[in-house]
């Protein structure tokens, strides 16, 4: 409680923060522990294009949180910094197209985004090599959350070009990092064959961490982030032993801060375990906001028409869906797949009385939580 009576509120100029930005998503920690072996196998790789030849194309896997994109962030800034090597990262969550990850490659080279008139993509790519020739530039490029691009049916294309570039433009050097937290997906067997006769990749594979390696890592940010003695050891472990829940780190650090928040409302100079219980409720949904977030409003709208739906079988939630939008059967189906690959939906298979089999849809999560969120 406040240890002012008289005010029952923090002032304005107090808070349990001493850096509030530690907590947020696009924060790149200064200390990344726990990831030595999986930092030396990427090294390892990426080392060849500080000789100036192509590097290893290498292939990351791991679930959710588990610091794969920080390890990518972390060695292209070196590689960045300490060499000539340029790399670029591209969020497929963003960027699902071929013609999209090579337009952000693009304006990584020439630092400014290719005309918004469109242009071939044979000239796009063709622009990107030749500046690479003329620069005797190798390139890294990072494909982070692939799996996007699986499901836009764009990962062939998109890798098989990248993969060829030296065949199709001369003294072209291109490597390719794919990171993949979907563990369902097989991303080689996926790929069509002449891709696959081309991509050998090298494996790097990121295991969620255990609870003592999560007490660690939220240490670093409860220090970096809060006022000494705000939160203590048994309310750390507390937040640790949440997280392990679902091993994603992205859920501590969203707990530490909310709960942070919390105290604050109460006007308490020191997080409880009340506050981490109570900001428990949305951090364990980050993950589930953060796909949602990634989909068009199309694939929103059939969220949400299956919210409305719950259980029902596949044909039903089409006619609701054909209703509210118009669209086919086709790209409905389309949308399941991909609703069903990023696991924010559950399909299940019944037989009906008389009708043979039939798909049944349902969300993965609460649906409160989920409507909440659209
Ligand atoms: N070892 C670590 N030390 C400090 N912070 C970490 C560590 N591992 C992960 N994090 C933090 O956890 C969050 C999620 O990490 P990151 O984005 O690298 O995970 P990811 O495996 O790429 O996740 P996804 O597959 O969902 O994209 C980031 O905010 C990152 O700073």
């Amino acid at each position: 409680m406040s240890d002012d009576p008289d005010e029952g509120m923090l002032s304005w100029d107090e808070s349990v923060f001493r850096d509030e930005h530690v907590f947020e998503i696009d924060y790149v920690p200064e200390t990344f522990e726990h990831r030595e072996t999986q930092l030396e196998s990427l090294k390892y790789a990426l080392r060849p294009a500080v000789r100036g030849s192509r590097p290893l194309n290498t292939m990351i896997r791991g679930p959710p949180g588990t610091g794969k994109t920080t390890a990518v962030q972390k060695l292209f800034g070196e590689l960045g910094v300490q060499t000539d090597v340029r790399t670029v990262r591209v969020n497929c969550q963003v960027d699902s197209t071929r013609y999209a990850v090579f337009s952000r490659v693009f304006e990584h080279i020439f630092e400014y985004e290719p005309p918004a008139s469109g242009i071939s993509f044979k000239k796009l790519f063709g622009q990107i090599t030749d500046r690479l020739v003329e620069d005797d530039e190798v390139l890294a490029v990072a494909l982070d959350d692939v799996n996007y691009l699986f499901y836009e049916n764009e990962a062939s294309d998109s890798l098989y070009s990248l993969l060829r570039a030296h065949e199709a433009h001369s003294g072209a050097r291109i490597g390719v990092v794919v990171v993949s937290s979907d563990l369902s997906l097989d991303v080689i067997d996926e790929l069509d064959a002449r891709v696959q006769s081309v991509f050998r990749p090298e494996e790097v594979y990121f295991p969620v961490y255990d609870v003592d390696e999560i007490v660690d890592i939220l240490r670093e940010r409860v220090k970096r982030g809060f006022h000494s003695g705000v939160v203590g050891a048994p309310e750390l472990d507390r937040v640790a032993e949440l997280t392990a829940e679902s091993g994603d780190i992205r859920v501590g650090i969203d707990l530490l801060r909310r709960a942070g928040l919390h105290a604050e409302m109460r006007a308490s100079r020191t997080v409880e375990t009340e506050d981490i219980e109570a900001a428990y409720e949305k951090s364990k949904h980050v993950h589930l906001s953060r796909s949602l977030r990634g989909l068009s409003d199309r694939e929103r709208e059939l969220v949400a028409v299956i919210a409305d739906h719950d259980g029902d079988r596949a044909g039903e939630v089409y006619e609701g869906f054909h209703e509210e939008t118009g669209l086919g059967y086709t790209r409905y189906s389309e949308i399941v797949n991909k609703l069903d690959q990023l696991g924010v939906v559950d399909t299940a298979y019944a037989d009906v009385e008389g009708r043979g089999r039939s798909r049944s849809l349902s969300l993965a999560y609460d649906v409160d939580a989920v409507r909440e969120r659209l």
